[in-house]
């Protein structure tokens, strides 16, 4: 039924490769998960979730399309549409230069994801263009371009994190760097870790590179207070964030002093609209998840609008 082209994904779930379905007479993605109890029940749940956006994805817009599943020797196999490189790869083939931030689209969304990242938005369009890089640190005329997907258009994938929304949700979720507050001091989490995350992706497709690339839950704290100034008072509760003394190395302080301010970081990468930037920045960044933007607000700003 599908014949298999070649590898184009791999995940803590298994392996995704891109197979020609004689059926349909199409390229689609088909994510093969590893045939161990707890990925086959995270599967059963990603399929289950992956049936639920369709109702709230009117034109399938938004969320990769979901096209069948199956058992095979014991992997559950997703088949999905055929996406083109996520944004991950796109800034690593771009040796990490910036991506115009006009090419991100917001999300409407419903269920909490809990994994935004940029390995996990892909562009609907798998034709690219070459744009001349006006900010390239090099002189090489070979270098000076940038490879950028034809159309903005892209779609959130994987669903196997995805939550319903529920009382008393406090496990720890998201990719380090593009993890909440609330998710690290443990407060329990909702909607708004997802925008927290967006802003964090937000900035690596300005910027080109992971804002927060840490995995230490302090010195993440710290970078966050650098860039985006102190923590509230009740978010923190009785807990002292004991910054630099408590510090694991130099080369730990080191790394949170480089964070540049939110209004700095703007300002060297982006060219236009830089107010509307950061201010869009500062709402889905703000430290109190009950004060950050929603997804529906988030839309709304001008940035969006213009
Ligand atoms: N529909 C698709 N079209 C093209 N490429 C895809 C598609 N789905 C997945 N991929 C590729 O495979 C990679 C892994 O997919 P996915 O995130 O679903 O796997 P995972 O095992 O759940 O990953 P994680 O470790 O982040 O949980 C993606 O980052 C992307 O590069």
């Amino acid at each position: 039924m599908y014949k298999i082209n070649c590898k184009i994904g791999e995940g803590t779930f298994g392996q995704v490769l891109e197979c020609w379905d004689r059926q349909r007479k199409e390229m689609v993605a088909i994510k093969i998960v590893r045939a161990l109890k707890k990925y086959r029940e995270a599967a059963m749940i990603e399929i289950e979730i992956l049936q639920q956006p369709g109702k709230h994805d009117k034109g399938g817009n938004r969320y990769v399309q979901f096209r069948d599943w199956l058992d095979y020797r014991n992997h559950i196999c997703i088949v999905f549409e055929n996406l083109g490189p996520s944004l991950y790869d796109s800034l690593q083939e771009n040796n990490c230069r910036s991506f115009p931030i006009d090419l991100v689209l917001m999300h409407d969304l419903s269920m909490i994801h809990t994994d935004l990242k940029p390995e996990n938005i892909l562009p609907l369009s798998l034709e690219y263009v070459e744009v001349p890089d006006c900010k390239s640190p090099s002189r090489s005329p070979s270098t000076d371009f940038k490879t950028l997907p034809k159309s903005s258009a892209m779609k959130v994938i994987d669903f196997g994190s995805t939550t319903h929304k529920k009382e008393d949700l406090n496990y720890i979720v998201s990719t380090h760097h593009y993890r909440a507050p609330e998710v690290i001091l443990g407060h329990g989490w909702s909607y708004p870790c997802n925008i927290w995350s967006v802003g964090c992706i937000l900035i690596e497709l300005c910027k080109g590179k992971a804002l927060f690339q840490t995995r230490k839950n302090l010195e993440h704290l710290a970078m966050m207070e650098r860039v985006l100034g102190t923590l509230p008072e009740h978010m923190l509760k009785k807990l002292e964030l004991v910054w630099p003394e408590g510090a694991s190395s130099k080369e730990s302080i080191n790394a949170v002093m480089k964070r540049p301010t939110l209004q700095n970081l703007i300002m060297q990468h982006v060219d236009h609209s830089t107010s509307d930037v950061i201010h869009l920045l500062q709402g889905l960044l703000r430290f109190d998840p009950s004060e950050r933007l929603t997804a529906k607000e988030a839309l709304r700003h001008s940035f969006f609008r213009e």
